[in-house]
């Protein structure tokens, strides 16, 4: 296939993609790159990107360490259900929700009635890398991260199979994810 032809599919999946009239909200674990991939989708396809955890450390004016340490997890999911219907609302076409967001019953039919779920997914060997390199996550801090990560992902990944989309981003760079991304929105209908 020659290189017009290749970026001339490229252009009309993305904008087969950029049609879809919805949020669209990334979930999975810790460190499989919902943030960094979602800015990059994001721009990739013309849309605004917010993140739910930056969001809610913005609105409470606390990290979410320090929400969980002083409030524990309940009070933290509800404030989280709370900001994500709220940047729905507004019109985000990119959010990144924190690991846990669509664990929640009531913030999973949420999103999965008002946005479309794209779920990002990758082996446990990346996610431990990947989450070694920043120590926020207060879910990690209580023991062995491996450990908590393969349990998590066991106990999770029924709920987020619930996403209208799967992507798989193991190993690979950035713009891969994102290109695998754009191609199964092209193809949602
Ligand atoms: N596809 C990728 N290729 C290379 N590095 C990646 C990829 N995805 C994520 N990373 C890196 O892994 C780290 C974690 O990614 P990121 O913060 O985007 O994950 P997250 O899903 O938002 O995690 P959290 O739920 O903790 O917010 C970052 O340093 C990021 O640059
Ligand atoms: O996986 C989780 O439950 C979490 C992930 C982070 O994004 C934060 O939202 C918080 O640390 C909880
Ligand atoms: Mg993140």
């Amino acid at each position: 296939m020659s290189n017009a032809h290749t970026s001339h599919d490229m252009a009309d999946t993305v904008r087969s993609a950029r049609k879809i009239d919805r949020p669209l909200v990334l979930v999975g674990l810790m460190g499989v790159g919902k943030t960094s991939i979602g800015r990059r989708l994001a721009a990739a396809l013309d849309r605004d990107f917010i993140d739910a955890d930056e969001e809610i450390e913005r609105a409470a004016d606390r990290t979410v360490a320090e929400i969980f340490e002083a409030h524990g997890e309940a009070y933290f999911r509800d404030g989280e259900r709370r900001v994500i219907a709220r940047l729905m609302d507004e019109g985000h076409g990119v959010i990144a929700t924190g690991g846990g967001a669509f664990i929640d019953a009531e913030t999973r039919a949420l999103v999965l009635e008002r946005g479309l779920a794209v779920w990002l997914d990758c082996d446990l060997d990346t996610l431990v890398e990947r989450t070694s390199r920043k120590n926020t996550r207060p879910l990690l801090k209580t023991g062995d991260p491996r450990q908590i990560l393969r349990d998590l992902k066991e106990q999770r990944s029924p709920a987020y199979a619930q996403a209208q989309i799967h992507v798989v981003t193991d190993g690979g760079p950035h713009d891969v994810a994102v290109a695998r991304i754009i191609q199964e929105l092209a193809q949602w209908q």
